[in-house]
């Protein structure tokens, strides 16, 4: 086995092909693909355009001191798997070993040579050569590269080898760097479990109550415990801090919870439907009543009843609640029979009970009864920090939702926590949502988010307003897909405080006013409307 190599002439196009090897080589290093896709990638390079033929990646077995071969070019399956050597065996173990290049100018007349993979019967008559340099990285031998050719062929062996050094090294970087991804993707995978499972113990015991808020953290605390116990809790707080969301945990956690859960809302059913909805009816009860149904606390039989807004709860049925309170027991409309139930009563108002009880509006003793455990909910606003918790939590939802992949860009976080949100959370859910589905690109941006508050702020006018005069229609800020319809706002929307917001469009844009319009998540004419209604169309 020949080791030392006498250095030869050399022509132009041996230089070109060289060059041609190497800068493909390194291109498939640097393309999308896998390290698979380019170690065979320069075997094939080195086969067809340089004949060394079936060429074999040898690299060592973990813990163990043998080599196989693991990419070739040219080589059969089963002459692949035949490709074992013990470290110091044959050629290629022997250039492990060695760290030396080998060159073996007639196979038939080396003994070191194995004949192993390949059998000499499927080579050319011809004399055949096998040329074999260390896979090093940082000085440590990875594998062994190695590659037939004729030997009668113009080339000089020192080229081949040269060449092949070149071609190692790069191969030596591919593997390093795939080692590298491997490693980095199973360390990022171990991490991504350990989050989800710590995120799953964090809302294990608060079934998806989140918030890390003091306020919000001792309404949970109350919650779970008075959950265990059959008491009647009474929910204050204002439209969406999570009062249902809270009558819920309630039950789960309770003993009831393999009982039904039934809620019913007592300001959203017309007066006159609400007693049957309650209570049920007998047949014939009253016109329509033409079969026999059972009420929503018949229902809960077992379970848990969640009156939801309770305090616009009629006083006349006040008075019927109070009886099932007292007897366990309901009259179904029309009916003389007291029907015994076994209910967990949760109620929820968004209104100071106590003070509709020195209005008259509601019954002083009924209020003590749903009394017995209160749980106030905080607004958002007295939930310091939690805004951002809720956000990204909507925003995961919504991603997965609209099967989009959004972030918050720089400053989002901050100007939702800025804000007031007299909707609370359910209105923060939408704002997230409604941002998902405008933003231009994978960034939700300060602007996407400035214009919807906007938008918001104008709704909470009219409502807190409570006008009854004529408001100007309100259109959501436009979405980003091929179907959106362009849509002409109505005056009253069109604010003072938007010029800077204009402004800083245009200056992005440098003057564009359609690309403005874009950034802004409007139509080019809802653009030009703004600018013209704040007498900023000469700019
Ligand atoms: N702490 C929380 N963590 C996650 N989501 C929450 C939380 N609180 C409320 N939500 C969500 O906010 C929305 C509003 O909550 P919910 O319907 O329970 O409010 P509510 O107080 O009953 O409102 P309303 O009085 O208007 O009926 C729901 O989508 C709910 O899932």
């Amino acid at each position: 086995m020949t080791i030392s190599i006498k250095p030869t002439t050399t022509t132009n196009a041996d230089e070109d092909v060289e060059l041609l090897i190497i800068y493909e080589a390194s291109r498939l290093m640097t393309h999308n693909g896998t390290a698979d896709e380019a170690i065979n990638g320069i075997l094939r390079l080195m086969s067809q355009m340089i004949g060394l033929n079936r060429g074999r990646v040898t690299l060592k077995d973990d813990d163990m001191d043998t080599l196989s071969i693991r990419y070739s070019y040219g080589l059969t399956p089963p002459e692949r798997a035949r490709g074992h050597y013990v470290i110091g065996e044959g050629v290629t173990g022997r250039v492990m070993q060695t760290r030396q290049v080998a060159v073996v100018q007639n196979i038939d007349d080396e003994p070191v040579y194995l004949t192993r993979a390949v059998e000499r019967g499927t080579l050319p008559q011809e004399t055949v050569a096998f040329l074999a340099v260390p896979i090093l990285y940082n000085n440590t031998p990875l594998g062994v590269l190695g590659a037939h050719r004729l030997r009668g062929r113009k080339r000089p062996f020192s080229r081949d080898i040269n060449l092949l050094q070149v071609l190692a090294t790069l191969i030596a970087q591919i593997l390093s760097l795939s080692r590298l991804i491997e490693e980095k993707t199973a360390l990022l995978a171990d991490e991504n479990r350990a989050l989800k499972q710590a995120l799953d113990q964090k809302t294990e015991g608060t079934h998806g109550i989140l918030g890390e808020s003091p306020a919000l953290r001792h309404a949970l605390r109350q919650a779970l415990h008075v959950s265990p116990t059959q008491a009647t809790v009474l929910l204050t707080g204002e439209s969406g801090t999570g009062k249902e969301r809270f009558a819920r945990l309630v039950h789960i956690t309770s003993q009831l919870r393999d009982g039904p859960f039934m809620a019913i809302n007592c300001a959203a059913i017309p007066e006159a439907l609400l007693e049957s909805e309650l209570f049920g009816h007998e047949k014939g009860a009253f016109t329509g009543a033409v079969v026999k149904k059972q009420g929503i606390i018949e229902l809960a039989n077992n379970g848990t009843l969640f009156l939801d807004e309770i305090g616009d709860l009629a006083l006349d049925l006040q008075s019927k609640l109070l009886h099932v309170l007292e007897k366990r027991a309901i009259k179904r409309v029309g009916g003389t029979q007291d029907i015994p139930v076994n209910v967990r009563i949760i109620a929820a108002t968004h209104k100071n009970l106590q003070k509709a009880v020195n209005e008259g509006q509601f019954r002083i003793d009924l209020f003590y009864r749903l009394n017995v455990f209160p749980i106030h909910l905080p607004p958002l606003r007295e939930r310091g920090g939690d805004v951002s918790h809720l956000a990204r939590h909507f925003l995961q939802r919504a991603n997965h939702e609209f099967d989009r992949n959004t972030v918050f860009g720089p400053g989002v976080l901050e100007r939702l926590d800025g804000y007031n949100w007299p909707g609370n959370i359910r209105q923060l859910e939408n704002i997230v949502k409604r941002a998902v589905l405008i933003a231009q690109n994978r960034e939700i941006t300060i602007d996407d988010v400035i214009l919807i508050l906007q938008h918001e702020s104008h709704i909470g006018e009219h409502l807190e307003a409570g006008s009854t005069k004529s408001v100007a229609p309100i259109e959501p800020p436009s979405l980003p897909s091929k179907s959106h319809q362009p849509t002409q706002r109505g005056y009253g929307w069109v604010r003072a405080d938007e010029t800077q917001g204009l402004l800083d469009a245009l200056r992005q844009t440098g003057g564009n006013k359609t690309r403005a319009a874009m950034t802004l998540g409007m139509t080019p004419r809802q653009f030009r409307y703004r600018l013209e209604r704040l007498g900023l169309l000469a700019q």
